[in-house]
């Protein structure tokens, strides 16, 4: 069977995410597989529900921050992880970096207290604890017994490691930004939402947060020079996804 893929579009609001995302589903599409297009925070009705909460209400940072989780737990369980078992390709518009990001960087939210809630959401098996098929068999006597002691992991994007790892992105398209070149293309754009209406600073720590997150995780990451032109950042795009694939069946 094909094996599923995981990819997340991520940048700061107005650096060209949700343009680009549709070309890189057609490329697939072309290839002959089934892409699941989704997003964060939403991509279920309950997800979706708590995408409103949070984009519209003001609310205190641990708040904002276990809102994200919660909606990308439910995102999990209910679309990501049985599309990527039917071995089709997910492209979602941000994923956890966006809560590294938005919430450690541009809210100075705790950066350690974000990894301790993306290690509980995130970590594999992720099955629905109250479903008849739930808690499936572990696949190593280490995993076992992580299992049984209801132990965290601490390991991370470990692929070829095996369990323990938690689920992340195999690939994370960066379209980084200058805020201010941000901020004059959304002006004309769309109404702004919370997020959107936060100040030049706000963005520039949002920025920050992205590239400590490479920084921490710089293979699954490519940066695309996003102040470029629609076709160029669309070709950069293009050649990134192509690049990793062929990277990925070698
Ligand atoms: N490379 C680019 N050059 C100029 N304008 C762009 C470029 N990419 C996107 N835009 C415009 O900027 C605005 C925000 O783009 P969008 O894709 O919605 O950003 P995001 O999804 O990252 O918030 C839209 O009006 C879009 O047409
Ligand atoms: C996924 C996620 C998004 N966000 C923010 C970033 C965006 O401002 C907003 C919604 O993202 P997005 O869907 O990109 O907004 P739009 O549809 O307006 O382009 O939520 C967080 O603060 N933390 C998160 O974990």
């Amino acid at each position: 069977m094909t094996r599923g893929l995981f990819i997340s579009f991520e940048g700061i609001d107005g650096a060209g995410k949700s343009t680009h995302i549709d070309r890189v589903a057609q490329l697939f599409r072309q290839a002959g597989r089934t892409v699941v297009l989704t997003r964060e925070p939403g991509g279920t009705p309950l997800s979706e529900k708590l995408r409103e909460l949070v984009l519209h209400e003001p609310m205190d940072a641990l708040t904002e921050a276990l809102l994200m989780f919660a909606a990308r737990r439910e995102h999990l369980v209910q679309v990501i992880e049985p599309a990527l078992a039917r071995g089709d390709v997910v492209l979602c518009d941000r994923f956890t970096d966006a809560t590294f990001a938005y919430q450690g960087g541009g809210r100075g939210f705790d950066w350690q207290v974000l990894a301790q809630l993306e290690r509980m959401v995130q970590q594999l098996p992720i099955t629905d604890p109250t479903a008849a098929h739930a808690l499936p068999a572990a696949h190593t006597p280490q995993a076992a017994h992580a299992q049984q002691a209801g132990h965290i992991p601490q390991a991370c994007h470990t692929r070829e490691g095996g369990y323990p790892s938690l689920r992340q992105p195999e690939l994370t398209v960066w379209f980084d930004l200058d805020p201010q070149i941000a901020a004059q293309r959304l002006a004309s754009a769309r109404v702004p939402d919370k997020f959107e209406s936060q100040p030049a600073a706000f963005f520039a720590a949002v920025r920050a947060g992205y590239a400590k997150r490479q920084a921490e995780m710089p293979d699954r990451f490519a940066r695309i020079d996003a102040a470029q032109s629609m076709d160029a950042v669309g070709m950069d795009v293009s050649l990134v996804v192509t690049e990793w694939l062929k990277r990925a069946a070698a």
